[in-house]
């Protein structure tokens, strides 16, 4: 087992308030976590250290083995693959969709060169079905649905091999079907052996993929627990995070909470 991140008394201050306050947590490279938290948590925060795109007020970040502040995090960047909804943002309307994974390769947005590699069309080739986008690749980004969008900036993020790969959000504002399409991919992605470490950020019990090993629960800053899901993911620790009480249930791996009445 490998860490590929490690954060050690991490805290991170903003206008005097601590936004992430004294938080442990490590990752292996075989595990999938789940970070659940309710608003202004410190989730993003959290993914923001660990894509190295800002660093901690006092405390260590280790990402993939580097010290965050003795490293090119360029370098670093590279290694890692990164979703959230400001990262579509970035993405040109009119972009084919084939491209936008294609380019991932040669870390650019928009199409640069006319020749690619066959080793990497290939792969393109082989991401776009696994993520069930083969009839979209010749698409434009801008024309997609929200759930078609999410599965194409994944398949970018996979593109490059990452050896982590971090997810903020990525089922927010899709429709039921599409939240449980993304759902079934993420599930079997998790689970093959071959994908990278993975860090997933929501807000629900019912958007957790089956086959995510572990969960960070955060409040107010603060690791309210920690742990493999099974034994973490529990209405003592929902209502210990969000602050009331529910009803928790797990059938075939899939979790739902509603409030105790
Ligand atoms: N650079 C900053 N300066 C000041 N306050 C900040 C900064 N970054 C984050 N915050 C504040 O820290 C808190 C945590 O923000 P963060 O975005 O990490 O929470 P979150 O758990 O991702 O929330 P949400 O679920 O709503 O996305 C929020 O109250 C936010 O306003």
């Amino acid at each position: 087992m490998v860490n590929v991140l490690r954060l050690s008394g991490v805290s991170y201050v903003r206008d005097r308030r601590p936004i992430l306050d004294g938080v442990d947590w490590a990752v292996e490279d075989s595990e999938r976590w789940v970070v659940l938290g309710p608003n202004g948590a410190g989730k993003t925060t959290l993914l923001k250290l660990a894509t190295a795109n800002d660093y901690p007020t006092s405390g260590t970040v280790d990402v993939l083995d580097k010290r965050l502040g003795r490293v090119d995090i360029f370098e670093l960047r590279n290694r890692i693959g990164f979703v959230s909804s400001a990262t579509g943002r970035r993405i040109p309307a009119s972009e084919r969709v084939r491209d936008l994974v294609l380019t991932a390769a040669y870390s650019v947005e928009g199409r640069w060169n006319e020749h690619y590699d066959d080793v990497d069309v290939r792969q393109a080739e082989r991401i776009l079905a696994e993520w069930d986008l083969a009839d979209f690749a010749d698409h434009s980004y801008g024309t997609l649905s929200d759930g078609e969008r999410k599965r194409a900036l994944i398949a970018r993020a996979v593109m490059t091999d990452p050896e982590l790969l971090l997810l903020d959000e990525p089922s927010a504002s899709l429709d039921l079907g599409a939240r449980e399409r993304l759902l079934q991919m993420l599930s079997g992605f998790a689970r093959s052996p071959y994908s990278p470490a993975m860090v997933m950020v929501t807000h629900h019990v019912e958007e957790v993929p089956p086959g995510f090993t572990h969960v960070l629960m955060l409040r107010d800053g603060r690791v309210q627990a920690a742990g493999p899901i099974a034994e973490t993911l529990t209405a003592e620790n929902l209502e210990a995070t969000f602050g009331m009480p529910f009803n928790l249930t797990v059938s075939d791996g899939r979790y739902a909470a509603v409030a105790k009445p």
